[in-house]
Parts: C-alpha cells; sequence; structure tokens
C-alpha cells in the first residue's frame, strides 16, 4: 500500500502559504492610531536613550550566534532545558559588555529575555539575589574580594534561607551557625531534617557558593538568624565533606533552574564569613547588635522591589500578544457577526473582549514606570542607613515593597490567564508564550514572600499609623499622610469624561481611610477580650483587604500622576484614558468597598460601570498601537500568537512542525 506523505512533508506545503508582509488587519490598526508611536514609546521608556540602547541590545544578540537555539525550546527535556540554559548563561556572561550590568530595571532583564527568554536559570540567583546581598551586607573594606571572584567566574552563588519546615517565618529557622571562639570558626549544621535547606536556585547542581541563613549561637546564648557566606563545592565541583546538596525535582515551571536542597554535617567557616555590616561577632564571641533588627533582611527588600518591574514586564508582554491576536482573529476562523447579513468581526470589536484585554494593557502600565523612582528610594534609604545609621525610612520601605510585591505579582499572575483564556484555544498552546508567561509569573506570588504574609507586614504598618492618628499626635510616612485626612462623606465621582484626578484620588484614599479605621477598631475591639496574636488572626481577612486597598490607592496616585508628566498631548490623552480606566475597574470590582454607607451612591457607580463601556470604546482604535508602545520584538516576545506581523497561522503551523512526534 502506498504510503501517505510524512506529516512534514504535509507541513512544508503549507508553508507556502506564510503570507509576505504583515497582516493587513494589524496594519489597518496602527495606520489607525491617534498618537505617534515613537513618542509613546519614548514615554513608556521614559526617553529616547533608554529605546534606542533596546534595539542596540537586540541588534547585539540577533548578530551573536551563540544565542541561536538550534532546537525550539518548547521541544526540549528538562536535562536539555537545563543544558540549554546554562550555555546561553555562559555566553552572556562572556559577553556582559554588551549592557550596563548595573541597570537592573531595563538592560540586565533584557538581556536575559532576548538572550534565554522567561524563565529562571542556573544564574538568576547569583545575580538576583547573592551579589545584592553581597551588596547590601558586606562591609565597605572587604567587598572588592567577594565581589571580583563572582566577576572572574570563580564564585557562581545562591540564597539559601527556606527550609523544609519554614519559608515564611524566619524566626523560626533551624539550620545553626555556632561560634567556636577557639578556632574562630562557624560550625554550620541541619540540626533536624524540616532544617534541611530547600529551594534555593542553582543550588541542585550549578552553586558552589551560597549566602546561607542560620540562627546564630555565640557565647551560648542565640541571636537570631543570620547570613553566612559558605562554600559548598570545591574547585572540582564535587560537595565538600559535611555538605549534602541535590536537585529538588521539576516544578510547576523555571524547569531550567535547578532548585536545590541542602543540608550541613557540622561544616566549619571562618569567622569573617559571616556577613558583617551590621551585625558582628568579635574573635572572642562577643556579639554587636545591628543598628536595626531588621537589617539583615535588606536584600529581599531589594529584590521585591526589582520583580515589581520585571512581573509588570511579563503582563505588559502577555497584553501585547493577546492584543494582537485579537486583531488578526478573523476571517479563517471567525466568531460570529455583531450586526447580521454585515460580516465577520474581528474579535478585538467585542466588548467582553475589550474588557479582558484593556484593563490588564492599563494594569501594566503603572507599577513598571514608578518603580524606577521607588529604587531611587531603595537608594536612597540604603544611604541614610549607612551615612547616618538613620532607620526612619526603613518601615515605610518595606511596607511599599512588600504590598507592591503582593498585589501586583497576584495582579500580573491573574492577568496574564485572563489574557490567555482571551485568545481561546491557541492561549492554551505554548506557542503562544502564555504557559510559560504563568508559569514564571506565578512563582513570583509565593517566592521572596509568600503574598498573604507579605500584606500582612503592610498591615501591620497600617495599624501603626492608624494608631497613631487616633493618638492625635502622628509622625506620617509620605505614603500614609491620607490617613491622617478627614473623613469623606460622599463620593466625588462622576463620568470619567469630567471627573478630574482629584476626585478619583479623593475617592479612593477616602474608601482605603475607612477600610484601614474600621479594620482598626476590629482589632482593637478584639483585643479586649482576647491575646494580641490571637485577636490579630481573628481579622487578618480584614487587615489583607486594607493592605490591598491601600496598595491600589498608592498605584492609581502614581498612574495618574505619571501620565501628568507626559509632555506629547496626543499620548497623553490615550494613557489619561487608560489610567481612568484602570482607576474605574477597580472601583467597579470593589463595589462593595465603595458603595458601603452610601459613600458611592447607585447613580454613581452606574456611572462607573457606562464609563468602562465608553473608555474600551474610546481605547479600542489605539489597542495595537498602545500594545506596540511596550516596544517589544518577536525575540523578546517568544509568542506565535503575539508576533509583531500578525501571521499566526502560518507560525503556529510552522512552530508545530518542530514537535518530535512529528519527525518520523
Ligand atoms: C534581572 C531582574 C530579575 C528580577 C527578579 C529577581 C529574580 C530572583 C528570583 C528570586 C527567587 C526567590 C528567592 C527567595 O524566595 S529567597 C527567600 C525569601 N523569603 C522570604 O521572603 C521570607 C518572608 N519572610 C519575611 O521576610 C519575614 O519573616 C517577615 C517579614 C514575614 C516577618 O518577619 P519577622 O517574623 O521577623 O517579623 P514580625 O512580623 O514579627 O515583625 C517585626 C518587625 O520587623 C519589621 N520587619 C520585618 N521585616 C522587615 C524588613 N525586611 N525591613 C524592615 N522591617 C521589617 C516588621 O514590620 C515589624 O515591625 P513593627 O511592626 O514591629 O514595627
Ligand atoms: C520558584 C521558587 C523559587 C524559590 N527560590 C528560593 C531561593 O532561591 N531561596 C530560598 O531561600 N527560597 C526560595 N524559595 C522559597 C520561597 O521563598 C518560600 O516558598 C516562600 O518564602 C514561602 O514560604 P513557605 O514555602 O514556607 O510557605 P508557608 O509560609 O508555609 O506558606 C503556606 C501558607 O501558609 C500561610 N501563612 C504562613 N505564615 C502565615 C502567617 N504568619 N499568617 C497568615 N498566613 C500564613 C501562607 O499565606 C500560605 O497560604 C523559592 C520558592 C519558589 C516557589
Amino acid at each position: 500500500m502506498e504510503r501517505d506523505s510524512s506529516p512534514s512533508d504535509q507541513f512544508h506545503r503549507y508553508k507556502n502559504l506564510i503570507q509576505n508582509g504583515d497582516n493587513p488587519d494589524i496594519t489597518k490598526e496602527r495606520q489607525g492610531a491617534s498618537f505617534n508611536l515613537y513618542n509613546m514609546q519614548c514615554f513608556v521608556y521614559e526617553n529616547d536613550h533608554k529605546l534606542q540602547r533596546r534595539q542596540e541590545i537586540l541588534e547585539f544578540v540577533e548578530s551573536h550566534r551563540e544565542f541561536d537555539d538550534p532546537v525550539h525550546p518548547h521541544f526540549l527535556n528538562r536535562d536539555e532545558q537545563i543544558d540549554r540554559a546554562t550555555r546561553k548563561c555562559l555566553a552572556m556572561v562572556d559577553n556582559l559588555d554588551a549592557i550596563d550590568v548595573t541597570d537592573y530595571f531595563d538592560e540586565a532583564p533584557l538581556y536575559q529575555l532576548l538572550t534565554i527568554g522567561r524563565e529562571l536559570h542556573c544564574l538568576s540567583l547569583h545575580y538576583g539575589m547573592f551579589l545584592p546581598t553581597i551588596q547590601v551586607h558586606t562591609e565597605k573594606s572587604l567587598i572588592l574580594g567577594p565581589f571580583q571572584m563572582a566577576a572572574s567566574k570563580a564564585i557562581l552563588g545562591t540564597f539559601a534561607q527556606t527550609e523544609l519546615g519554614h519559608g515564611s517565618n524566619l524566626s523560626k529557622l533551624e539550620t545553626t551557625a555556632t561560634y567556636d571562639a577557639t578556632t574562630k570558626e562557624f560550625v554550620i549544621h541541619t540540626p533536624t531534617m524540616s532544617a534541611g535547606k530547600w529551594w534555593p536556585g542553582g543550588l541542585g547542581k550549578s552553586a558552589n557558593y551560597a549566602a546561607v541563613m542560620a540562627q546564630l549561637y555565640t557565647s551560648g546564648e542565640s541571636k537570631g538568624p543570620h547570613l553566612f557566606m559558605v562554600q559548598l563545592r570545591d574547585n572540582a565541583h564535587a560537595p565538600l565533606p559535611g555538605v549534602t546538596v541535590g536537585d529538588i525535582g521539576p516544578k510547576l515551571g523555571n524547569n531550567a533552574n535547578d532548585n536545590g536542597f541542602l543540608i550541613f554535617d557540622h561544616y566549619r567557616i571562618p569567622r569573617r564569613n559571616m556577613f558583617m555590616k551590621y551585625s558582628k561577632v568579635e574573635a572572642d564571641g562577643t556579639y554587636i547588635p545591628p543598628p536595626h533588627a531588621k537589617l539583615g533582611f535588606g536584600a529581599m527588600v531589594l529584590v521585591r522591589l526589582l520583580m515589581i518591574r520585571d512581573q509588570t514586564c511579563q503582563l505588559g508582554a502577555a497584553a501585547v500578544i493577546a492584543i494582537r491576536y485579537s486583531a488578526v482573529r478573523h476571517s479563517a476562523v471567525r466568531q460570529g457577526e455583531i450586526n447580521e447579513g454585515e460580516g465577520e468581526v474581528q474579535i478585538l470589536d467585542y466588548r467582553t473582549q475589550q474588557y479582558r484585554l484593556l484593563p490588564q494593557l492599563a494594569r501594566s502600565f503603572p507599577s513598571s514606570q514608578r518603580m524606577r523612582s521607588r529604587n531611587s528610594t531603595s537608594k536612597y534609604v540604603t544611604k541614610q542607613i549607612n551615612n547616618n545609621a538613620n532607620m526612619e525610612l526603613l518601615p515605610e520601605l518595606h511596607a511599599l515593597s512588600s504590598g507592591l510585591k503582593a498585589v501586583i505579582t497576584w495582579e500580573v499572575a491573574q492577568g496574564i490567564e485572563q489574557l490567555r483564556l482571551s485568545c481561546g484555544g491557541h492561549g492554551y498552546s505554548r506557542a503562544s508564550a502564555f504557559p510559560d508567561m504563568y508559569a514564571y509569573a506565578v512563582g513570583g506570588c509565593t517566592y521572596e514572600g509568600e503574598n498573604i504574609v507579605m500584606l500582612l507586614q503592610v498591615a501591620r504598618f497600617l495599624m501603626m499609623i492608624a494608631k497613631e492618628v487616633r493618638s492625635g499626635n502622628p509622625k506620617l510616612a509620605e505614603i500614609a499622610e491620607y490617613i491622617a485626612k478627614p473623613d469623606a462623606v460622599t463620593a466625588r465621582i462622576s463620568s470619567w469624561k469630567t471627573c478630574s484626578d482629584e476626585d478619583i484620588i479623593h475617592d479612593f484614599e477616602a474608601v482605603t481611610r475607612k477600610l484601614i479605621f474600621a479594620t482598626f477598631d476590629r482589632l482593637t475591639t478584639l483585643e479586649r477580650t482576647m491575646k494580641k496574636k490571637e485577636a490579630w488572626n481573628a481579622c487578618s481577612i480584614d487587615l489583607c483587604k486594607a493592605a490591598r486597598m491601600h496598595v491600589k490607592t498608592y498605584l492609581v496616585k502614581n498612574f495618574l500622576a505619571r501620565v501628568r508628566t507626559c509632555e506629547d498631548p496626543a499620548s497623553r490623552t490615550v494613557m489619561h484614558t487608560l489610567a481612568k480606566l484602570y482607576a474605574f475597574d477597580l472601583i467597579s470590582g470593589g463595589g462593595g468597598h465603595f458603595m458601603k454607607g452610601g459613600f458611592l451612591s447607585e447613580k454613581q457607580f452606574n456611572e462607573v460601570q457606562l464609563g468602562i463601556y465608553e473608555m474600551l470604546a474610546a481605547i479600542r482604535p489605539d489597542s495595537v498601537a498602545l500594545a506596540d508602545s511596550w516596544a517589544i520584538s518577536d525575540l523578546e516576545l517568544r509568542s506565535v500568537l503575539g508576533r509583531r506581523d500578525g501571521n499566526v497561522y502560518p507560525a503556529l503551523l510552522e512552530w508545530a512542525q518542530q514537535s518530535p512526534l512529528n519527525q518520523n
């Protein structure tokens, strides 16, 4: 019997269908934009220099063959994924002069996305936490040594804090570091099974050093968790005696990263290997405490700020994919007609589709931009601590970084999932990039501080502020000044066209204030009959709600403020509508809080709902151009559905052809 042609031959036939040039629908969308794309991109990236650097870095990566992928990464098994990522990491490190490595917000993440993709890998923790730990926790006079070793690739580090038994609750970590004054060494030990380190990225196979968080014991006394620089593997990369180390197996995502476990058996390190910038153990065992008890957690604060920017960019990329796909999804596979007989439409024309896409697009802008100023705040706070031992701003920075980390990672993960669904069946394919994006982003809800635990830290800060305000003598951090403003009885919000930024801010602040004080009153009432911690637990759902609302208010205010700085009038008009859509969508979702006690009337609530409809219609013609304003290249996007030219279907066929199942 004659054999059918192979799947590969069949695909080849279809390949001829690949269009030359861009999909006409997407071109039409671009032509219809109300603003100049370049001006908008300059606003999004703050200036044209940053935009130009994006292009230069892209060209650099595209012109270096060592960054090519001989096999599409989607079709690799885990060993191959790790091999690929490691090969790329080496190429990346060999070419670091292509970027400004100190630019953690733009150039470094972009370079990584272009070379490796959306994936934690063997160097993520080295750059993401190990080097920041050295930076934040090493005395100035000693910092050069470890940095030079890291730069010359003699050291590849990770951050080993979480244990099998404890992750969030650092005070209960069980790994011990006991000072032996006779030998001037610390003895690092894993006393129980639950004390085994579990999760550190790059630990399983790659790292030869780790910053290890352990309970410090000196002169027979416990001094709480402290950080130690610990060598794990010898020059031949074999674990040193007293160290047991390995990979923890596959995870939901990020499988090119060898997250690992680590067990110590009375393993000795020199005294100087304790990170002693803030707290010290003298040679005789005398303990010098830090100027603030939580300074030892400084590296985590810094990384939470970095994550916020990184995560929001994932949401931006997801919105780009879904919007472009929604512009080209029609003709061959139509989804129905709006006006019977008039033909089918692009799915982007459905109001429900716009409601799925555009609020997510709006959500992706504010946090990515304001984070730059938070980074400066972080640098400023670090300077204050180093120069004047001034700790005043630390609680504010901790509350803000924890809150933004919790709210943004959650919204990003939910947003990506919503955008995936908006692409129907093709969104479920890895070709869309959504599954990898989601797996990457949702990890951020857990690592670097589990989100609920982080929200409760914000709530702690807010309850302290509420207490101060009630005491009548508040000394308030800038982010909390609104909590001391007088109560407002009625909302000011009206039609989106007429209500001012001040009206929106007024309403958000008023609602958040009410929520904070209602929770504070509940907490203090409960404290009359319960122990403090029981009372806290009894109202912790409300505490989280107040914390979330506080962060959202911060984001709304910052989005509106940022839009006011846009110098190009056409770009400013669209961005302003997007900012209002963001605020109205939050009001619509949190209607219960806004309408409580009649603050927002039913009429006003209806105006909010109607406003959303109208703003979706107003933004619709600019959707594709707004997606383009993220200036994301196809290489960075890594999505068949989101490709810039809109030629989705032939590209899907081409992608599927690479499946090993189609090779014979
Ligand atoms: C290239 C770019 C890529 C970017 C991405 C990077 C990729 C990297 C990938 C990353 C991979 C993932 C890598 C990883 O996952 S590494 C592992 C990350 N692990 C965690 O984040 C653990 C989370 N837990 C904690 O941080 C603490 O235990 C918390 C905070 C929960 C409680 O703590 P504790 O139980 O000890 O405290 P308390 O609640 O009794 O509160 C006591 C007081 O202390 C204050 N307080 C607490 N903490 C701080 C602080 N930090 N600064 C200033 N103050 C602080 C607090 O407000 C309170 O003040 P007051 O109310 O009494 O005044
Ligand atoms: C992809 C990934 C990478 C990671 N990389 C690293 C790494 O490189 N280095 C490292 O050290 N760790 C790493 N981790 C571990 C991570 O930091 C921890 O998982 C995280 O801090 C949460 O701790 P946990 O797992 O113990 O969760 P748990 O604290 O056990 O949380 C479980 C549940 O308990 C709740 N809960 C806990 N405490 C409280 C509380 N006080 N009040 C109310 N509810 C509470 C939480 O909200 C959550 O619902 C990584 C984790 C992941 C997923």
